[in-house]
C-alpha cells in the first residue's frame, strides 16, 4: 500500500475557507475532525490517499519544511516570516485574504512622518519581517515578540507601534491605533516540501492539481 501523503491545515480562522475547498478536491477529514470532544491530532480522510494533521497556523510551515508533512496550508505572512528554502509554494489559494501593517497610536499618527523614521521599537508576531522591511530603509526597528493582542502594546508601554495583521481594520480602531503602513497583501498558499515533491511526485503532483481546479471553479 502506498503511504499517505500527509497534508497539514492550520486550526485557526483559515481553517473554515479550506474545508469546503479540500471537499471540492475530494478530500473530507473523518467525523472526529469536527468533533468538538476528540483531542485526535492526525485524521483519515475520504482519499485514502491523503491524512490530515491539524496544527498551529505558524507550525504548518515548520510540519512541511521539515518533510514532516509533505503538503501544507499557510497565510503567505508566515511564508514571509520564516523564508524557509526548502518550501515551495505553487498555488494562491485565493482565501484568508488580510495584510500585513505598521500601526500606531491614532494621536501619534497625527503628527508622524514615518520617512523620519530612525528607530522604532516594535510588538509583533513577526520579528524578522519588521526587521527586514525597517531595515531596507536604514530605519533600526527593535522587535517584541508577541504572540496575539499586539494591538494594546502601544497602550500599555510595551512598544510605540505594532506590525499585525489587518483585515476589517476593526481591531486597529477599537484598541485606538492607526494604519501607518502597509508591508504585505497576505492570502492562503498550498506549501509543499521541495524533496517529498521529487520523491513523491506523482501523489503530490495530483493534489496540486486538485487544488488549481478548485481554485478556477471558485473563480468562475
Ligand atoms: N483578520 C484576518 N483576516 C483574514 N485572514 C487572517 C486574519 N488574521 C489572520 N489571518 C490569516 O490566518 C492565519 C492564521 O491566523 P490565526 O491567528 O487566526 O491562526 P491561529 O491558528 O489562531 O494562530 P495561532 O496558532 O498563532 O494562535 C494567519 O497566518 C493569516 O494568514
Ligand atoms: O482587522 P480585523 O478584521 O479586526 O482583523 C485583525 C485581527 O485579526 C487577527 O487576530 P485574530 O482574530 O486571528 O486573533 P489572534 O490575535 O488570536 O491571532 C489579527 O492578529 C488582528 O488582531
Amino acid at each position: 500500500m502506498i503511504e499517505p501523503v500527509t497534508l497539514a491545515i492550520p486550526k485557526g480562522r483559515i481553517l473554515d475557507e479550506v474545508l469546503p475547498m479540500l471537499a471540492q478536491v475530494g478530500i473530507v477529514p473523518e467525523a472526529a475532525f469536527s468533533d468538538p470532544a476528540s483531542r485526535a491530532l492526525m485524521f483519515a480522510t475520504s482519499d485514502p490517499g491523503v491524512r490530515i494533521i491539524r496544527v498551529r497556523a505558524f507550525d504548518v510551515a515548520t510540519f512541511v519544511a521539515h518533510g514532516a508533512a509533505q503538503v501544507g496550508v499557510v497565510g503567505s505572512d508566515v511564508l514571509m516570516e520564516f523564508d524557509y528554502s526548502e518550501l515551495y509554494a505553487p498555488v494562491d489559494l485565493d482565501v484568508g485574504h488580510c495584510r500585513l501593517s505598521v500601526a500606531e497610536p491614532v494621536a501619534l499618527a497625527a503628527g508622524d512622518d514615518p520617512r523620519e523614521w530612525s528607530h522604532v521599537r516594535v510588538a509583533t508576531k513577526y520579528p524578522n519581517i519588521t526587521r527586514r522591511h525597517f531595515e531596507a530603509r536604514g530605519v533600526q526597528a527593535e522587535c517584541v515578540k508577541l504572540n496575539g493582542a499586539m494591538e494594546i502594546a502601544p497602550v500599555l508601554g510595551l512598544a510605540d507601534r505594532i506590525v499585525d495583521l489587518v483585515s476589517s481594520g476593526r481591531t486597529l480602531v477599537e484598541n485606538g491605533l492607526a494604519e501607518v503602513e502597509v508591508i504585505a497583501q497576505v492570502s492562503a498558499r498550498l506549501i509543499v516540501n521541495r524533496a517529498a515533491f521529487k520523491t513523491r511526485s506523482g501523489q503530490i503532483a495530483a493534489l496540486i492539481d486538485g487544488f488549481r481546479m478548485a481554485g478556477a471553479q471558485r473563480a468562475a
